[in-house]
């Protein structure tokens, strides 16, 4: 047993022909329960398939992933899911179903079809409206998704996810295409999920000052790697050298990262 609640050991997934290489390529990390871990890298670096892989949704070829001490595998993969919401890129909210509708479809894995046949029982309709209550949703859980704005789209889509009472937390580009004002609700949201719950989040973001600002942890990916693991901060040099490194290694005809796996403290 340790407290990592999160381990990949050398994860490897598919050759892709259009990469010349697999999309992760030899992943190693680890993450604690608690912390606010931000996955950064350039675009088509593989963090949305990383995350995608901690839930059981790309195949592996080789290394393991470990959850709460579980090693994944097509046996102990439904009980992973219990434990790991995800917040896909976009949302994937029903536009035309009122907010509270929405959370309440987060509920369908767990419920059989004839629960649900007759409508969602007032228990479920009574915690969609207390996590909406929680993200400062109330008063819109009538409202269609569709006149909702960006950052309270994504909100909902949160609340969905929570649902599920997971105990670990996915999410990939949660701001992306967000305002300023929306992109901070939405990261003040998970903030909190955080502080307050000591809910284990794993985000991927773009925005380095954001990431600073919110994650206490960052792993950067080149090339389907690990090139950084370690604390959030200074990550506009910190992330500068790690581009300088990579091109260097490319130059002298070396994998990207193949060093620098190590976590730091
Ligand atoms: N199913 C697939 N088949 C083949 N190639 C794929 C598949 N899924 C992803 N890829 C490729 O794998 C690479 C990593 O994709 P991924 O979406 O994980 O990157 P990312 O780091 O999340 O990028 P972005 O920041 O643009 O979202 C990309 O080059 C992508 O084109």
């Amino acid at each position: 047993m340790n407290d990592y609640v999160i381990e990949c050991h050398n994860l490897e997934t598919a050759y892709a022909p259009s990469l010349n290489r697999p999309i992760l390529n030899g992943i190693n990390c680890q993450i604690k329960r608690g912390e606010f871990v931000v996955l950064l890298g350039l675009n088509g670096a593989g963090k949305s398939t990383l995350l995608r892989s901690l839930v059981g949704l790309v195949p592996s070829v080789r290394g393991e992933i470990i959850v709460n001490n579980v090693e994944m595998n097509s046996r102990t993969l439904p009980k992973i899911r219990r434990d790991v919401g995800m917040l896909f890129q976009g949302g994937g909210l029903i536009r035309q179903l009122s907010a509270l509708e929405n959370v309440l479809c987060g509920c369908l894995g767990k419920r059989t079809t004839w629960q649900t046949l007759l409508g969602f029982s007032k228990r479920d309709r009574m915690l969609a409206l207390n996590l909406l209550e929680q993200l400062g949703l109330l008063e819109l859980a009538f409202q269609k998704t569709s006149q909702l704005s960006g950052g309270q789209q994504q909100r909902v889509a949160i609340a969905r996810t929570l649902i599920q009472s997971p105990q670990i937390l996915l999410v990939d580009e949660p701001i992306t295409g967000l305002d300023v004002v929306a992109s901070q609700q939405v990261m003040e949201t998970l903030s909190q999920l955080h502080t307050q719950q000591g809910m284990t989040i794993v985000a991927v973001l773009h925005d380095l000052g954001i990431a600073e600002k919110y994650a206490g942890q960052a792993i950067v990916l080149d090339a389907g790697r690990v090139v950084y693991q370690g604390l959030c901060d200074n990550l506009q040099a910190k992330f500068a050298k790690v581009s300088d490194s990579i091109k260097r290694q490319g130059s002298r005809g070396q994998g990207a990262g193949e060093n620098n796996p190590n976590r730091e403290p």
